[in-house]
């Protein structure tokens, strides 16, 4: 077997690189494209550099506690996986490898409802305990219906609807590559429906299949049919962070979808403090985009995140190294958030606070 040098790797953008190298052109742009002029791609990252930690001292920091609880889920340290679909283009095992890596370190999943592996099929291999199913919502409400139902039979925990996608934003890389899903893999929660395939490539898809008439109303059929919790991913604008919460929803995902949808959107981490001020402790916020060290989860839990995903670092460790290479992934952003806790001076989770941020107003008249 040759030498994986992965476990050598020292931070995600390696990881990245080294996916770029390994995995077919179609694929990797797939993964890595935001829409249009992808200013919120960069954007997604760019303002988290901006943001920074003021450390306090003379903490003892030699036990640093990291774990906390999203909805009854006990998580090792608060970053989740976010959903993404077709993981079976980066490594055959897909998104059970993806599921043995969370398990592994202490986190958890969600199942994305474009997977090519099945929700029974995931469910099986982690002993009825998946984690989270997301959903997007088809014209044909059988169809979503059978996934909601599905889902719940066989263990998942909550339903996070996606409410971002009316319409897939456009990516111009899949374009030019004519991006489809390769031969040989299915859609398997459509098993042998035409919905399977992705022949005509992914906006078609989404245009045909996907309900571009989604309402909030819709939000309450939602939970007429199912009792799991009711996660709203893709909310940007305190105005809907209110309306959510009024619709009772039980937590919010601050996410601009890794920005792939509406390109100059704001990043995740700008209209997060925002959010968090409208929600108003009434449910958990959990935001993604953009995390890609330890001091970016450290900045989201300041600014009152309960906790972050991350979306494309686990498609390249995935990539290069199946479920091992997303263990790495995952320790590396577990030891970069332990150590930056220690060196900001908290050392529980529940310490973390927005005074963690330096804001110079504040000091001006000490
Ligand atoms: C390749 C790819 C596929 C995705 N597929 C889905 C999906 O099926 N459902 C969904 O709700 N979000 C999907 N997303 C969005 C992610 O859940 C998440 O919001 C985003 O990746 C977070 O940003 P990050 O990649 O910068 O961590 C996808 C993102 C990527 C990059
Ligand atoms: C219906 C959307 C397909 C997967 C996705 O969410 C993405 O490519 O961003």
């Amino acid at each position: 077997m040759s030498h994986n040098n992965y476990q050598d790797f020292v931070n995600i953008d390696e990881f990245k690189y080294a996916a770029e190298k390994k995995l077919p052109r179609m694929v990797y742009d797939y993964y890595a494209s935001g829409s249009f002029d992808q200013i919120t791609l960069a954007e997604n990252q760019n303002y988290f550099s901006r943001i920074k930690l003021l450390p306090r001292c003379l903490i003892d920091v030699s036990n640093v506690d990291m774990r906390t609880n999203v909805l009854g889920i006990d998580l090792s340290f608060p970053l989740m996986i976010a959903p993404t679909a077709m993981q079976k283009m980066a490594h055959p095992v897909g998104e059970t490898a993806t599921w043995s890596a969370a398990n592994e370190l202490g986190t958890s999943m969600t199942l994305s409802s474009l997977s090519t592996t099945s929700i029974e099929e995931l469910s099986k291999h982690a002993n009825g305990n998946p984690g989270w199913f997301q959903l997007y919502v088809f014209k044909d409400r059988a169809i979503t219906k059978n996934l909601v139902q599905r889902a719940e039979q066989i263990g998942y925990k909550a339903i996070v609807l996606t409410v971002d996608t009316p319409y897939l934003g456009r990516r111009e890389a899949d374009y030019r590559n004519g991006f489809r899903l390769p031969h040989g893999l299915k859609l398997q929660n459509f098993s042998d429906l035409p919905l399977a395939d992705v022949e005509g490539g992914l906006n078609a898809y989404v245009a045909t299949m996907i309900d571009s008439s989604l309402t909030w109303k819709d939000l309450d059929w939602l939970k007429s049919i199912t009792k799991l919790p009711i996660i709203v991913k893709g909310v940007m604008s305190p105005r809907d962070a209110e309306i959510a919460v009024t619709h009772g929803v039980d937590a919010i995902i601050v996410s601009n979808h890794g920005a792939r949808q509406l390109d100059t959107a704001p990043s995740t981490i700008e209209v997060l403090p925002y959010i968090v001020k409208a929600v108003n402790g009434r449910c958990p916020v959990i935001l993604d985009g953009g995390v890609r060290r330890g001091t970016d989860i450290l900045k989201a839990l300041a600014c009152g995140a309960k906790a972050v995903m991350i979306g494309r670092p686990v498609l390249w460790g995935l990539a290069v190294g199946g479920k091992d290479g997303v263990k790495r992934v995952l320790s590396l952003l577990h030891d970069e958030l332990k150590l930056s806790m220690a060196l900001a001076g908290v050392k529980s989770i529940s310490q973390i606070n927005k005074s963690l941020i330096w804001d110079p107003s504040e000091y001006t008249k000490l």
